[in-house]
């Protein structure tokens, strides 16, 4: 039995739900804030969730058997939003960003929920809206992953949404993660997989395509995250292309991590690191251009047999072994690659580096197939820049 927020019954909603620096306002600003008028409800909404306009009721704890009923509205804690105009007036926050996540209830986006709800991502001022899209079979452990978000009090996470249907959860999205997936069973043949996830992705790209910002960031997790990123887009026509990437940022800190090790030094030592190819066996870690403490890898270490044979292999096999031993995906490190992947695309990259990328092959520099997802070297130039500008190698220096 789920417990939900219930105000009381009014055609209009938005009330207040404080943060420790809201709490500071002066009693001046708080009355301008009850004054000011509460935004109607656009669409769906769950129809016991309201409030008066000028009067914020506590909410009260009702019982819910059937979760699916509030699978357009917000969920619990979060239907207690605050009035955002009014923050903008006070220039202490900035404007809500939707961020969608799907396969939100899997072992990925338990992690990654939690880094982007407190701020790791987008930064410490920048409030943000979590829509989470689950199957028909994890519904009720959506509701539990919300659960988690009510109890841990972030000041910037305003609103959450929980359901199953893409073309409510992607509405506005400026950021989609697209982490569910179905992984392949036991026995299961590599197309038939492919056919299941053809659908799930090109269901998602055409809901994308429907209601998302037209400048949406998508992040294809779920695997094959190359081919499902290139169903998407194909869905999304009205979007552009270079905003969607098949994550491969998981195999490029996985090829630093090896590299520094090798080396004996610290990780940060290691940049322009290319990841070419697919999210799989197939892909090629390029030892070749990378460099440590700015110098080529080659340079530093000695042993290129290592380089050439074992190092590739480690970096094709590292999620094989790790399954291995964990007995399950990399979770908490691939969430920590979706976070650095997510700051690439809205940081200037620095001076001389770049990052690898899954990105739509159309007019690359190097050669490779037109018309595919193929991960690669990227910097972004400016802020709101996505992964636009391709670097192109001193195949020189190789
Ligand atoms: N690209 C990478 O670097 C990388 C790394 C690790 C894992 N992965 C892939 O990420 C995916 C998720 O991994 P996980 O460990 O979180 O798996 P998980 O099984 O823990 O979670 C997946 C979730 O997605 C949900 N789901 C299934 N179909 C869905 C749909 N159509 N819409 C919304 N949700 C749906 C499932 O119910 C489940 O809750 C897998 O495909 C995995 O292979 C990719």
């Amino acid at each position: 039995m789920a417990v939900v927020a219930q105000l009381s019954p009014s055609s209009y909603t938005e009330t207040t739900r404080l943060s420790s620096s809201q709490l500071s306002l002066s009693s001046t600003h708080l009355s301008s804030l009850r004054r000011r008028a509460f935004r109607p409800i656009i669409g769906p909404r769950n129809p016991t969730i309201s409030c008066s306009v000028n009067q914020v009721q506590a909410p009260v704890a009702v019982e819910q058997d059937d979760p699916k009923s509030k699978t357009n509205d917000c969920y619990g804690v979060f239907c207690l939003t605050y009035d955002l105009k009014a923050e903008e007036e006070t220039k202490s926050w900035k404007k809500m960003v939707n961020i969608a996540v799907s396969g939100a209830a899997g072992m990925i986006a338990n992690h990654l929920l939690f880094k982007l709800a407190a701020g790791e991502v987008l930064g410490p001022d920048q409030p943000i809206a979590l829509k989470l899209l689950g199957s028909e079979r994890s519904l009720q452990a959506l509701e539990g992953v919300a659960m988690e978000l009510e109890d841990s009090l972030f000041p910037l996470l305003r609103e959450v949404k929980i359901g199953i249907n893409p073309y409510e959860l992607f509405e506005d999205a400026e950021w989609a993660l697209l982490i569910g997936a179905k992984p392949r069973g036991p026995g299961m043949e590599r197309a038939g997989l492919l056919d299941i996830n053809g659908q799930i992705f090109a269901e998602q790209g055409k809901a994308l395509n429907a209601v998302a910002s037209r400048n949406v960031k998508v992040i294809v997790v779920g695997n094959p995250c190359n081919t499902n990123a290139l169903i998407c887009l194909k869905n999304a026509p009205s979007i552009p292309a270079k905003n969607f990437h098949a994550l491969t940022r998981l195999d490029e800190n996985r090829a630093k991590c090896q590299l520094a090790l090798k080396a004996g030094v610290f990780y940060d030592k290691v940049s322009n690191m290319t990841i070419w190819g697919n999210h799989s066996t197939t892909q090629v870690p390029d030892f070749l251009n990378a460099r440590i403490n700015g110098l080529p890898v080659k340079e530093i270490i000695k042993d290129h047999k290592w380089l050439e044979e074992g190092f590739t292999e480690t970096i094709q096999k590292r999620g094989g072994l790790l399954i291995k031993k964990w007995g399950r995906s990399s979770a908490a490190s691939t969430a920590v690659s979706i976070v650095d992947a997510m700051k690439s695309l809205v940081t200037p990259t620095p001076e001389g580096d770049w990052f690898s990328s899954g990105v739509y092959t159309n007019g690359n520099p190097y050669g490779i197939a037109e018309d595919i997802v193929f991960s690669m070297p990227c910097r972004s130039k400016k802020v709101t820049s996505v992964c636009r500008e391709m670097v192109i190698m001193n195949l020189s220096r190789m």
